[in-house]
């Protein structure tokens, strides 16, 4: 794309592209300005800019990216700036946000899946972000592994806020928090299933970014299939139900959504508090490998 080196807003110099996909580009950048590192997404929209579609789309990526640098939450990904250039051709904008050092869970679940209290761990965060997100009227639409970082120091971030998007649409019905709740239960089944398969003594080959890829739209076609799965391995332990409950729960509606979420952040909660309290293995072991669910 030969945007290394460029310098965007007068201050962002990208550098290194860390990834791009489906809902746009993301490099990592330098503030000259700041003198720090930072991140730069630079969303994608089918079509073009003659298109009046196009343009409505990229200016709704814009209100949305500065709404979400509104989010104030620990585990939500600071958004530094969002640049519109003036002699841009397309509109879209650039969203310069902190960058975090680490990986992404996508990453790490290549190395295998995640014991159910670290799981819990990251679930806690990750909601933690969405309610602070919802409750200033921002739906993510985008939560899966390659959007949540693992920093330095335990620390989790939810990125990609605002971006995925299906073009030329308002937001898809049913796309609302509950959406995003129901992907955070896709996300918490991912991370966890190799775990669940094996102790419900099934030989299956884990795929943790196989069904965790997706749009929230193609994640909320897959919701029922994704319950009948949690079901069947709620053996793996305290997260199967909480899992099935968020897979199953349909309804769109804000207060709603709200209180469910309150719920479910008591439950991840006393997940987490478990393996604080519990004797157990050795906390680095347990995190990446182990998960015994009698213990
Ligand atoms: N603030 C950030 N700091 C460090 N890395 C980030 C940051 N934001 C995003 N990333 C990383 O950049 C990569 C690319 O992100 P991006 O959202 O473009 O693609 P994706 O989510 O993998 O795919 P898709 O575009 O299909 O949604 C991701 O793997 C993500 O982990």
């Amino acid at each position: 794309m030969g945007a290394q080196d460029r310098l965007v807003g007068q201050r962002y110099r990208l550098g290194r592209r860390v990834g791009s996909g489906a809902s746009g580009t993301v490099w990592q950048a330098y503030d000259e300005v700041a003198d720090r590192e930072v991140a730069v997404k630079r969303p994608r929209l089918p079509g073009g800019p003659a298109d009046e579609t196009y343009r409505r789309a990229a200016h709704r990526l814009y209100r949305e990216a500065r709404a979400a640098a509104r989010v104030d939450h620990p585990a939500a990904v600071r958004i530094h700036d969002v640049v519109v250039e003036e002699a841009g051709p397309d509109g879209l904008p650039w969203i310069v946000m902190e960058w975090v050092r680490g990986e992404s869970l996508r990453e790490a679940l290549r190395r295998g899946p995640v014991a159910a209290p670290e799981a819990a761990r990251i679930g806690l965060a990750v909601l933690g972000a969405l309610r602070a997100a919802h409750s200033v009227g921002i739906v993510h639409r985008g939560v899966k592994p390659a959007n949540v970082l693992l920093g330095p120091h335990g620390r989790v971030v939810l990125t990609g806020f605002g971006t995925d998007h299906v073009p030329g649409e308002e937001p898809l019905r049913g796309a609302g928090p509950a959406a995003d709740l129901r992907s955070l239960g896709v996300l918490l089944h991912a991370a966890t299933a190799e775990h669940a398969t094996t102790a419900a003594g099934r030989t299956t080959i884990a795929e943790p970014a196989g069904p965790v890829e997706r749009t929230a739209a193609e994640q909320a076609a897959t919701a029922t299939e994704r319950a009948t799965t949690a079901a069947e391995g709620s053996a793996a332990g305290p997260l199967g139900p909480l899992i099935e409950r968020l897979l199953a729960k349909d309804s769109g509606r804000r207060p709603e959504a709200e209180q469910f979420a309150e719920e479910i952040a008591e439950e991840l909660a006393a997940v987490v508090g478990d393996r604080r309290r519990g004797p157990g293995p050795a906390p680095d072991r347990k995190e990446v490998i182990g998960f015994n669910p009698s213990t």
